[in-house]
Formats: C-alpha cells, sequence, structure tokens
C-alpha cells in the first residue's frame, strides 16, 4: 500500500494551511509479517477456437477445473505420453463468457479496494495470440477490464472529486495538497497556456489491440456507493510499457521529429520514501472523467504505435502498464474542502498489466529483433516465475531467499505488490487451438504456482479523525437549505435539516474490567482509546477554538462593516430625500405630459376618425367614378361597334354602287366611243367642206395649235393635268343616235362593239348635272370668228346664253351648256351650218369636258346651185370629214367613248 499518512486516525492541524507534503514513515515489516495473507488469486479464460482449427488441446470441466491432453498432432501424443491434466483456478472462464462477467468477477472487487485505499495488482498472462489484450482492452462495443475499472472508479466518486491540482504529485511518488484558492490559481495559470501535445503522424503499421475508440463505446454504469463520504477523492494515472526491459513512458510529451524521429527515452525505476517503486519521471495525469481517461489512453496507445515505428517493433512484444492511483483525504471540518494535511492523504494504486506473450522461438522461426524480442519476453516471464517460486518457498519452507525482483523491470516494478500489502490477481488466457498444447502446457504450470503465493492482505483504513462524520453532506444540505431560503425570501431553519451538524468523541467507552494492574491486555487498549478520544477532543477544541477566532474576526469585520453601512445608509437617505425631492417633481411634471398627452391621444383619436370616414367618402367616390369610367366605356365599345357595324356596311354599299355605277358608266362610254368611232368613221369617208372662195377650211379660225388655255383636242382618253384646270371636249353622247343601228355603207367599215375598258377611272364626273332649279342651262355660244349670219327663221332662241368667238375655260366652267356654231361651204356654194352641242362637265383635275352629245346640221340651199350638187352624200362625208378635221384642230377637244354615227342629213340626227 502507498499511503502517505502515519496514522489513519490523525488529528489534522488546520492551522497550517500552506501545501504541504506527505511523510510516509517505512514500513514495519513486523507487522507485515504477522498480518494476515491471502493466496495470489489466478482465474482462467479460455478465448474462442479461431475459424478453421478444429483440435483442441483443453476444455473446463467445471467453474475451476480446466482439463488439458495432448493433441494427436503433438509430439507428446506421438510418443505415446497421453495424460489428461486437471488445473484448478479461482474461476474458469469458457469461450462463451462475457467481458461483463469477468471484469465484474475479477476485476470490480479491485477497484472497489481501491476506492477504500487498498492497493490491487492485475495482470493477463499467456501465450501470444491467447485473448490477453482482449480481455484488458476489449472493443468499444464491449470493452474490457481497464475501461471498465475507468467506468466505475469515475461513477462512484462522480461529485466527491476534489478540485483539480487540489492534489500535486510531488514527482517523487507521494502527494502534495494544497488550498483550492491555490489550486484554482494553478488551474487558471493551466488553462492560459495549456500543454502542448505532440503530433503524432500515423503509422503504416496498426499493432494488434491498439486501435480503440472510444467515440462509439458502451460505458460500463456500475457505482460503488460505500464510499468514505468525507473525504474528496482525486484520480491519478499513468502508463508505461516495458520493452526489451527498458521502461517507457507512454504519456510523456515531447516533440515529434517527422524528418529524423527519435527513439524514446527510456525511464529509470526508483524507490520512493516508503520504498515503493516508481517509474521516475513519468508523467502522472489527474484526470475528471473517463472521457478524460480515455483521452489519456488514446494518447498512450497512439505513442506507443508511433514509439514502435522508430523502434522497428511489435506493441504485443511488449509488457503494458496502466497505473490508476486515487488520492483521497478527509473534507474539513465543515466538510467544505479538503483538509489541509499532508499527513492525512491516502494513496491507493491499482496496476493493469498487458503482459507479452510467452512464445517458443523454435515455432515461430524467429530471427534478429525479433529473436531478441522474444528472448527479452520470456526472460523477464521468466524471472517472474522465479520471482513467485521462491517468493512461494520462502512462503512455504519459512526459508528467507532473496527474491530477484531486481532481474527484469516487470518484476522491479511489481516487487511492492508482492512484498507489501494489496491484492494480487492474475488473468490466464488460455487458447485452447492444439498446436498451442505445449505452451499452454508451460502456462498452466506457472498459474499454479503462482497461486501458491501468498499475499498480505490490505487493512481497513479509517478515516477518523474526529471530525464529525457525514459534516460534507450535512453541509452540502444546509448550503442547498440557504440558496432555497435565498430564492423563497425566507430564514433558514437549521432544525428542520435532515442531518445536524454534530461532533463526535468517538464511540463511547468499552466496557473494561481490571483485575491486575498489570493486565496490558485491559489498560494498553484503554490507553489507546483514550489518547484516541483525547486527540478527538483536542482536535474539537482547536476547531472549536479556530472556529471562534473566525467567529470573533467575523463579528469585527461585520460591526466594521456595519459602521460603514451605516455611515453609507446616513449619505444615503440625505441623497434619498433630495432625489425624493426631484422624484416628486418629476412626477408633477410627469403628470402634466401625462395630461397633455391624453389630449393629444384624443385629438389624435378624432383625426383618426375624420380620416377614416374622409376616407370612406373617397373610397365611395372612387367607386363610383370607376363604375361611370366603366358604363361610359361599356357605351363607347357599344357605339364603336356599332360605328364600326355602319361603316362597314355602308362601305360595302358604296362599293357596291360603285361598283355598279363604274359598269353602266363603262358600258355607257363604251357605247359612245363606239359611236364616235362611228362618227368618225362616216365623217372621214366625207369630202372636206369648201369654204365661200373655194378654199378648204383645214383649220380652226382661232388659231393654229391648242395653247395652254385653249382646248385640246385629243383622240382616246385624256386625263388632264393637276396642276390647272384643262377643257376636254368629249363626244360622249349624240342624242337619238345613242341606239340607232348605224347603217351599213360602202366603203365604211362597221366595228363591232367592243366591252368597256375596264379599271380606269373616270376623268369626268358623267353624272354631274348643273343646278336646274331655275329651270334654265347656261348656254356658251361658241361662235369663230368668220361665221356668216344664217338668217334662218327656225333658230332656236337660247336664254341665258353667252356669247364667245374665243373659248376660254372660265367660261366653260359657268356653262353648263356647249354650243359651237361651225360653217363650211359646200361643193356645190352652199353654206352648211352645223351646231355642235354638248354638256359641260366639270373634271377631277378642276378643269371642265364637254361632252358632245348633238350635232345640228343647218343646210342651206340656193335654187340656182341644184345642179352643182352630185353626189350629197359623198360631199357629206367628205365635207364631215372636213370638218371634223377642221374642229379637232380648233377645239383640240379629246373625244372619248363614242359610237353610233352621223349622217350627213340635214335634219336632227
Ligand atoms: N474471448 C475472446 N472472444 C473473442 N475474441 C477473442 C477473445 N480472446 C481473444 N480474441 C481474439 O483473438 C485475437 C488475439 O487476441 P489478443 O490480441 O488479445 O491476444 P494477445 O494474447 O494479447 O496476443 P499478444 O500476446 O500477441 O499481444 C484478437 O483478434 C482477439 O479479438
Amino acid at each position: 500500500m502507498l499511503r502517505n499518512k502515519s496514522r489513519l486516525n490523525y488529528i489534522s492541524n488546520t492551522s497550517a494551511m500552506k501545501p504541504t507534503r506527505g511523510k510516509t514513515p517505512k514500513k514495519t515489516p513486523k507487522r507485515l509479517k504477522t498480518a494476515p495473507k491471502d493466496p495470489v488469486e489466478v482465474y482462467c479464460r479460455l478465448r474462442p477456437l479461431e475459424s478453421g482449427l478444429t483440435e483442441r488441446c483443453c476444455a473446463p470441466t467445471s467453474s475451476t477445473i480446466l482439463k488439458i491432453w495432448p493433441p494427436e498432432s503433438s509430439q507428446t501424443f506421438k510418443s505415446g505420453n497421453y495424460k489428461e491434466l486437471d488445473y484448478g483456478f479461482k474461476f474458469v472462464f469458457d469461450e462463451e463468457s462475457s467481458q461483463k462477467g469477468l471484469y465484474d468477477h475479477v476485476a470490480l472487487p479491485l477497484v472497489d479496494d481501491l476506492l477504500h485505499g487498498k492497493n490491487g495488482l492485475l495482470f493477463t498472462y499467456g501465450i501470444t495470440g491467447s485473448g490477453k489484450t482482449h480481455a484488458m482492452t476489449g472493443t468499444p462495443q464491449d470493452g474490457g477490464i481497464l475501461p471498465r475499472c475507468l467506468d466505475v472508479i469515475f461513477n462512484s466518486i462522480g461529485e466527491l472529486q476534489a478540485y483539480k491540482y487540489v492534489f500535486k504529485p510531488d514527482k517523487a511518488n507521494l502527494f502534495e495538497v494544497q488550498t483550492e484558492a491555490d489550486a484554482m490559481l494553478e488551474r487558471q495559470e493551466r488553462d492560459v497556456a495549456p500543454p502542448t501535445i505532440p503530433k503524432t503522424p500515423t503509422t503504416p503499421r496498426r499493432p494488434r489491440g491498439a486501435d480503440f475508440e472510444y467515440g462509439s463505446r458502451v460505458p460500463d454504469h456500475t457505482k460503488i456507493t460505500n464510499l468514505f463520504e468525507d473525504n474528496v477523492y482525486a484520480v491519478f494515472v499513468s502508463y508505461v510499457e516495458i520493452y526489451n526491459n527498458y521502461v517507457y513512458d507512454l504519456l510523456e510529451e515531447t516533440e515529434y521529429d517527422g524528418v529524423k524521429p527519435r527513439p524514446p527515452q527510456s525511464k529509470v525505476m526508483r524507490e520512493d520514501a516508503n520504498r515503493n517503486m516508481y517509474v521516475s519521471g513519468a508523467v502522472e495525469v489527474e484526470i475528471k472523467s473517463t472521457e478524460e481517461a480515455f483521452e489519456v489512453l488514446l494518447k498512450g496507445q497512439k505513442r506507443r504505435r508511433v514509439a514502435h515505428t522508430v523502434l522497428n517493433t511489435e506493441s504485443s512484444r511488449s509488457h503494458s502498464v496502466f497505473n490508476i492511483r486515487l488520492v483521497q483525504a478527509p473534507s474539513d471540518p465543515v466538510g467544505e474542502e479538503v483538509l489541509m494535511d499532508g499527513e492525512a492523504i491516502c494513496v491507493s494504486q491499482m496496476s493493469l498489466v498487458d503482459l507479452a506473450g510467452s512464445e517458443r522461438t523454435h515455432r515461430t522461426n524467429n530471427s534478429g529483433d525479433r529473436l531478441r524480442e522474444a528472448g527479452n519476453i520470456n526472460t523477464s516471464l521468466m524471472t517472474l516465475r522465479t520471482c513467485i517460486e521462491t517468493l512461494r518457498e520462502n512462503q512455504m519452507m519459512g526459508t528467507n531467499k532473496l527474491v530477484p525482483y531486481r532481474d527484469s523491470k516487470v518484476t522491479h516494478l511489481f516487487k511492492n505488490y508482492f512484498d507489501g500489502e494489496g491484492k494480487v490477481r492474475m488473468i490466464v488466457c488460455v487458447n485452447p487451438a492444439g498446436p498451442d498444447y505445449e505452451e499452454t502446457l508451460h502456462v498452466m504450470k506457472f498459474a499454479q504456482l503462482t497461486q501458491e503465493v501468498q499475499v498480505t492482505r490490505p487493512t481497513e483504513i479509517m478515516f477518523d479523525v474526529g471530525l464529525a462524520p457525514g459534516r460534507r453532506r450535512a453541509n452540502q444540505m444546509y448550503k442547498d437549505a440557504m440558496k432555497k431560503a435565498e430564492e423563497d425570501g425566507t430564514d433558514v431553519d437549521l432544525a428542520v435539516l435532515p442531518i445536524p451538524l454534530q461532533y463526535s468523541l468517538g464511540p463511547p467507552f468499552p466496557q473494561l474490567e481490571i483485575s491486575d494492574a498489570a493486565d496490558g491486555s485491559v489498560l494498553v487498549p484503554l490507553v489507546q482509546f483514550l489518547v484516541d478520544r483525547q486527540n478527538r477532543r483536542n482536535t474539537l477544541l482547536r476547531d472549536l477554538a479556530h472556529k471562534q477566532t473566525q467567529f470573533r474576526n467575523d463579528l469585527v469585520t461585520l460591526e466594521n462593516e456595519r459602521n460603514h453601512y451605516k455611515s453609507q445608509a446616513e449619505y444615503l437617505t440625505t441623497e434619498l430625500d433630495a432625489e425624493q425631492k426631484k422624484s416628486d417633481r418629476l412626477e408633477r411634471q410627469l403628470k402634466q405630459y401625462q395630461k397633455y398627452l391624453s389630449e393629444m391621444e384624443r385629438a389624435n383619436l378624432n383625426s383618426e376618425a375624420d380620416k377614416v370616414h374622409l376616407q370612406y367618402e373617397l373610397d365611395d367616390k372612387r367607386m363610383k367614378i370607376t363604375q361611370e369610367q366603366m358604363e361610359r366605356d361599356r357605351l363607347k365599345n357599344k357605339y364603336r361597334s356599332k360605328i364600326d357595324l355602319e361603316r362597314e356596311r355602308m362601305s360595302k354599299e358604296m362599293e357596291k354602287r360603285v361598283k355598279m355605277t363604274e359598269e353602266e358608266l363603262k358600258s355607257k362610254m363604251w357605247e359612245r366611243e363606239e359611236k364616235l368611232r362611228a362618227v368618225k368613221e362616216i365623217l372621214a369617208s366625207e369630202t372636206p367642206v369648201r369654204r365661200p372662195g373655194g378654199k378648204a377650211a383645214v383649220a380652226p379660225p382661232t388659231g393654229a395649235r391648242a395653247t395652254a388655255n385653249t382646248p385640246r383636242f385629243h383622240a382616246g382618253r385624256v386625263k388632264p393635268a393637276q396642276s390647272e384646270p384643262r377643257l376636254n371636249f368629249v363626244g360622249s353622247r349624240v342624242r337619238e343616235f345613242n341606239n340607232q343601228t348605224p347603217t351599213s355603207r360602202p366603203g365604211t367599215k362597221l366595228r363591232s362593239r367592243s366591252p368597256p375598258p375596264k379599271g380606269s377611272a373616270p376623268v369626268v364626273n358623267i353624272r354631274h348635272r348643273r343646278s336646274r332649279s331655275t329651270g334654265a342651262d347656261t348656254w356658251l355660244d361658241h361662235r369663230p370668228p368668220g361665221n356668216i349670219e344664217t338668217g334662218t327663221v327656225l333658230q332656236k332662241k337660247l336664254r341665258n346664253k353667252k356669247s364667245v368667238s374665243q373659248l376660254e375655260v372660265q367660261d366653260t366652267q359657268r356653262s353648263s351648256k356647249y354650243l359651237l356654231t361651225h360653217q363650211e361651204q359646200q361643193a356645190d356654194g352652199n353654206v352648211e351650218t352645223r351646231l355642235i352641242k354638248g354638256d359641260c362637265l366639270p373634271t377631277a383635275g378642276g378643269g371642265t369636258a364637254v361632252v358632245f352629245n348633238d350635232v345640228e346640221v343647218l343646210r342651206q340651199t340656193s335654187p340656182g346651185s341644184r345642179k352643182r350638187r352630185s353626189d350629197p352624200d359623198e360631199d357629206m362625208v367628205n365635207g364631215v370629214d372636213g370638218d371634223w378635221t377642221d374642229i379637232e384642230t380648233r377645239c383640240a377637244t379629246g373625244i372619248e367613248g363614242h359610237h353610233g354615227r352621223i349622217t350627213g342629213k340635214r335634219t336632227k340626227v
């Protein structure tokens, strides 16, 4: 047992508040020699057969017996030495056994011991591949002994843990205690500068059992309840491995050089003041939860992989030792903080050791480094075996042989467990496969030997330092009650606390009867009892004195505070009065503002109501306007569609009428053209008229050619110029001749009627009629100069007549009828007068077209000139021809659309 305290029922010295160092006196070998002992408990665990293997060499026959036999393939069997052997164990776990079952049976009692201040050693032993690492570490879903131990420890100590750094390892395997204030300072310092964790590279080699991931692990919920609840606890872990008889610290933080990795530095082992062995300089980490513990474990396993990569070793070829040290110390009299006494600290330790597997070198055919490893493993295991044997012999034979612990680092480290007190348990892992028979047999023999070794039973630790038991819980309840009272605003009634604060002088006086003054068996315990009681009394007195001093100090402080608060209160009262006045003034102001505000609010409400009302009206009007607009639009659309329809209808009708009229006009024009053409033909066939004097009138008397203001004569259709009014003469109609069938004459050609021309707009509006409301036309009597008076009695009298000798456009525009008097002398000397009549029609270009529609021929015959007339028809034809030519020349009139013919008769034709 590793202890910091000299006696368990130590009397605390509460005045010493500075950190103290625990001093552990040397153990008394005498006590150990006489103390009761227990054998090392050896358990056997069988792993399942590997798939593909059927040959077995062992099987459990009961919960404590394992039968072993040589399989057929073994040398022993072949040599005929078949022998079945039974080996007894504390318990045999078969292949179906669970990790939880193994833990509860083997490791849980050791955890219980640890929490009660007792040491324990648990190690797994067996040939390589027999399941040692599996039993110790397990898998995340089915954890082995190590994770379960950590779970149970933290489940149990839970809220009883001390603040971090209250307990501090002193680098000599002992612990110091410091006040919680100092611990807090240290926490702050360390939090500011967190330790640098060297980066570890990923290694290509992944040794078996080293890839435990804790993220998805299933925790063990077991909790040990019968703890010293007035104690405070702290857990420290260290993790080392022993390889080739060197000790390496797996938690040491060294800078990793990725270019040239340095091999890890081995550590030396030392003996502390209590003669306990420890790895000097190994890092010991204080952990506060299972998670932190696993973090450390994981870190150690990673470093283990890195170290083995550098050393070119196999992890399973080393022994790993995971140390859990539990530090506990009593709380102070009020159960608030830890008692500031290094002597009262109790340290218990549990070592979980995963030994490297033993193997026969001839079987593995190892060489070089591997051979050296195997040799070292076997040597260390052999040393362990030798130590066990010597111990057993010393214990059984009473000899005092030197146990060769120092021959191997493993045994040297375990020395305290065998020499001191505590529980030692071993799990022998067995692979029941036939080929492992020989090695398994050796393991069995070693297991039997180990079971015969005795280890001193650890003694029960009493943390009775004279302080009231249950003080911590009472203090907690008191604090809870205070907090609740503060929240509720009431006073704390201590009488109703579930556990009142109490002080005890220890158990009552024992019943002791003394008959002889020299009877040491009664007096010695009595003296011890009295000394204990006196010590407790002194503790209580000191505690009382301390409390009195504290109380006086508190009183002085309170008095000072009271005076301070009194003067402060006076000052505050005057301040308050001033503030009160100010507040009254402000309150008055506030009332005024409130009144003003309420008026404003009222006004605001009214205007809001008005606004709403107006808004409604506005909405109504908007609605009406919208409706009207819609109605208007509707009507507009209605009338628009009506207008469109009407317009369409009218346009269709107009088109129809225009078409009809056009057709009609065209046909009429065509007829007239035909007639004119016929007239022309007729005229062309006649001889020109001779004027008196025998000269033919071939040119008009008024001028030779048409000028801009004289009418032109065109053959065919003429379009007037757009820029100036023009006069056109059109022979459009010959009265009474229109429907007359043309007479066929010799030498004249009769033309067949051709359809009227299509698609051209008329030059004149033939339908135009001047107003005849007066009942009389306005005649333009055109008598070219040189005409002779006919003196006929039948000559028609024209009213509204304007006579001109030279034709002007303006004259035609003012007249509706045109009359041209044309005279010619016939061959027989007679004068023939032709009255050519026409209608004056306005043209589209603003001029006037004269449409000829009537020719009256007046022929005067003298009685003496009858003879000269040989062929009047011929004359007529010639004369007409000449006349028309003359007319054309003189009037430059356009003739179009004529048909029919003019005969050489005098009568109106
Ligand atoms: N009880 C068991 N149930 C299931 N599998 C097991 C059991 N024991 C061991 N194994 C499996 O056997 C293999 C070897 O086990 P393990 O690594 O624990 O052997 P070891 O004794 O630690 O070997 P070494 O000494 O070489 O380190 C592992 O894959 C492990 O999962």
